[in-house]
């Protein structure tokens, strides 16, 4: 497919090629390699669902570095074959085989890897619940893959789509790993739904054996797994551009949205709020307050890049918590 103009004007899309990454895809990356420090210790690192190669590329010239260090094996799997790319060795396969996960191993020469990114999309449909479900199919295979490769303590990214699943898809991530963040890097359009899972510190249940038959997204629950509470509902901060963390000036905690549903909010971690951010936090405020009338639960999608693009204005730079309910 062609690109459109407006893809043209976009600033990634123009920097990818100055630059010379395969896709614009390759900011969001570095991205959230600025704020996580994801690269850091990192000599074995897989992408899955790899092609055309952009987020290859950024573990390629970041973890070989200058001087081309050949301790760092990278691998990169895809069911398309993508052009070579110096230091990472290609695997033209699917994730959610089981040999698939034995090559990459193979590859390590039976070592774990430190790290596992996944920036996998199904072709989209364009029937949201469809394009939904798949694409928490596959971040449910891709962390599937992940558990037989990665080490304890190793780092885990990928891409999720805020959909009506995801309560269950953060639930299901935090039983593998003792931090689950849930970040939109800038370059990520605001438009999109897309957001990136950061998984930190891999520690599966004990006595945990992986298995890539199990599928962990399971539709049998006689009740909407969105109704539950308690310690089953799992609530991880969601990061976007700029600050918001203290969008609950008047801390009340917890927050009643409706009569059937408590929300939590995890306690600002992040420094005080600077008075420019007071009225994105309002917006923020006014979203969460929108979503009791929402019957699916989404955020309303014009508020939420209302408050994105209010955030970018204010400061494009500064990451900071709210809170994903
Ligand atoms: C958005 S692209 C990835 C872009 C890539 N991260 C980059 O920066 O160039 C999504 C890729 O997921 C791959 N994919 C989808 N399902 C897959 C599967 N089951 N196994 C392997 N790759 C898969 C597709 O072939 C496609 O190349």
């Amino acid at each position: 497919m062609g690109r459109s103009s407006k893809d043209k004007r976009d600033i990634y899309y123009r920097l990818a090629k100055e630059e010379g990454w395969r896709a614009r895809s390759a900011f969001k990356l570095l991205q959230l390699d600025e704020e996580f420090n994801l690269f850091k210790g990192v000599s074995r690192a897989v992408d899955l669902c790899a092609a055309p190669g952009s987020w290859s590329q950024v573990l390629s010239r970041k973890l070989r570095g200058k001087d081309k260090s050949e301790d760092v094996k990278i691998v990169a799997v895809d069911l398309q074959a993508m052009a070579p790319l110096p230091g990472v060795t290609q695997i033209q396969g699917d994730i959610t085989k089981i040999s698939t996960a034995q090559e990459i191993i193979r590859h390590f020469e039976g070592q774990s890897a430190d790290l596992v990114v996944c920036d996998g999309a199904p072709d989209v449909t364009g029937l949201h619940d469809v394009d939904e479900y798949i694409q928490a199919q596959l971040l449910l295979a891709a962390l599937n893959i992940t558990t037989h490769v990665l080490k304890p303590g190793g780092n885990f990214v990928a891409k999720i789509f805020r959909g009506k699943d995801v309560t269950l898809l953060y639930s299901q991530l935090k039983i593998f790993f003792s931090s689950v963040t849930c970040a939109k890097p800038r370059s990520s359009r605001n438009s999109s739904i897309e957001a990136f899972v950061v998984c930190q510190n891999y520690s599966p249940p004990e006595g945990y054996v992986p298995n890539m038959s199990n599928p962990l997204l399971d539709h049998s629950y006689d009740v909407d797994f969105n109704q539950l509470e308690g310690p089953n509902r799992i609530i991880v901060p969601f990061l976007a551009c700029g600050d918001l963390s203290a969008f609950d000036s008047d801390r009340t905690y917890p927050l009643q949205l409706d009569s059937s549903k408590e929300y939590q909010y995890l306690p600002p971690t992040q420094p005080p709020i600077r008075p420019p951010y007071q009225q994105a936090c309002q917006l923020r405020k006014n979203n969460l307050l929108a979503k009791e009338d929402s019957p699916s639960g989404a955020l309303d999608d014009s508020l939420s890049t209302e408050i994105l693009q209010e955030v970018q204005e204010l400061d494009s730079r500064r990451l900071v918590q709210i809170y994903f309910l």
